[in-house]
């Protein structure tokens, strides 16, 4: 696909959550689960665990979210098993979020944005998420990038894990919080676009009241907001109704092993996301 036949990532996303409700599963295949399901902890064990999931969810849910660590932590052969995933949810029509939270000085981050958002390259998804911790500005390769090819980034902003606070709420040399000034970054270059940006923020749903005690505006942003930590880091329907307010229609919740613990089998593996899907639908309606 050309760069200019592919619609905005904000676009598809909406379409897709309208279509399938506001969920993302997580293709996490942990050693664990990888045992549970009877499989080998090795790079077909992990192939076999991500084409099963695909072949359960490919277009029964808003998005897909391979954790690449998971695939990494197998070299090149689990990075092949990764780069299959992203070629069944390009033939199926689901939407592919590779979570390698890349950020790097930019230089070598258009490197990344090369491997991760550039037509052709066996690891571009949909989306890719990215970390702005090397500073903002650094990420701009891939802002251009994704832009130019209709993908998406999904900027970590509040993450999930209690140790991200000690960086995302100190504050910045002018006052505001260093996530409300990510969401800021976000929010410009997202300024315009109907009905969604393209330029996402990782908002977990685990973060309790955490954007109003760090001045995040999130319904300002106009993007999507990747919400993970439903189902196995304890967040549910009313911690998502808690932490995104009115923002509550741009959000994306995620949820990995909390669907995944539910196969092998394949209509076990989709009633777990069509039951948590329904549950995010109605917290977020
Ligand atoms: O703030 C963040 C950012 C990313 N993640 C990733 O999401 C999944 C969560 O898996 P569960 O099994 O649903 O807990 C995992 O890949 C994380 O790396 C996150 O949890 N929090």
């Amino acid at each position: 696909m050309t760069a200019t036949a592919r619609r905005p990532f904000g676009a598809r996303l909406a379409e897709a959550m309208d279509a399938h409700g506001p969920l993302c599963v997580g293709i996490d295949p942990h050693a664990s689960l990888l045992a549970d399901w009877g499989l080998p902890d090795d790079a077909e064990g992990v192939r076999r665990f991500a084409l099963r999931v695909m072949e359960a969810l490919a277009g029964r849910v808003a998005a897909v979210k391979p954790q690449a660590a998971f695939f990494e932590r197998h070299g090149s052969a689990g990075v092949a098993a990764l780069e299959e995933v992203v070629a069944v949810g390009l033939q199926t029509g689901t939407l592919v979020v590779v979570d390698a939270k890349r950020g790097d000085i930019g230089s070598t981050m258009g490197a990344y944005a090369e491997a991760y958002l550039r037509d052709g390259s066996p690891l571009a998804g949909d989306a890719l998420t990215v970390s702005p911790y090397l500073g903002f500005g650094a990420l701009g390769p891939a802002v251009d990038l994704a832009r130019e090819s209709g993908r998406g980034l999904f900027v970590l902003c509040l993450t999930s894990n209690t140790e991200g606070r000690e960086v995302q709420h100190a504050r910045t040399s002018d006052g505001v919080s260093v996530a409300a000034a990510v969401a800021a970054r976000a929010a410009a270059l997202n300024a315009g676009a109907d009905p969604l940006g393209s330029v996402g923020l990782v908002v977990g749903a685990t973060v309790g009241d955490d954007a109003r005690l760090a001045g995040v505006d999130l319904a300002h942003v106009n993007g999507p907001l990747l919400a993970p930590g439903v189902g196995a880091q304890g967040a549910g329907a009313p911690e998502l109704a808690r932490v995104f307010g009115s923002a509550r229609r741009q959000v994306l919740a995620s949820s990995s092993r909390g669907v995944l613990r539910a196969g092998p089998d394949v209509s076990a593996l989709r009633a777990a996301a069509g039951a948590a899907a329904s549950e995010a639908a109605a917290a977020l309606r």
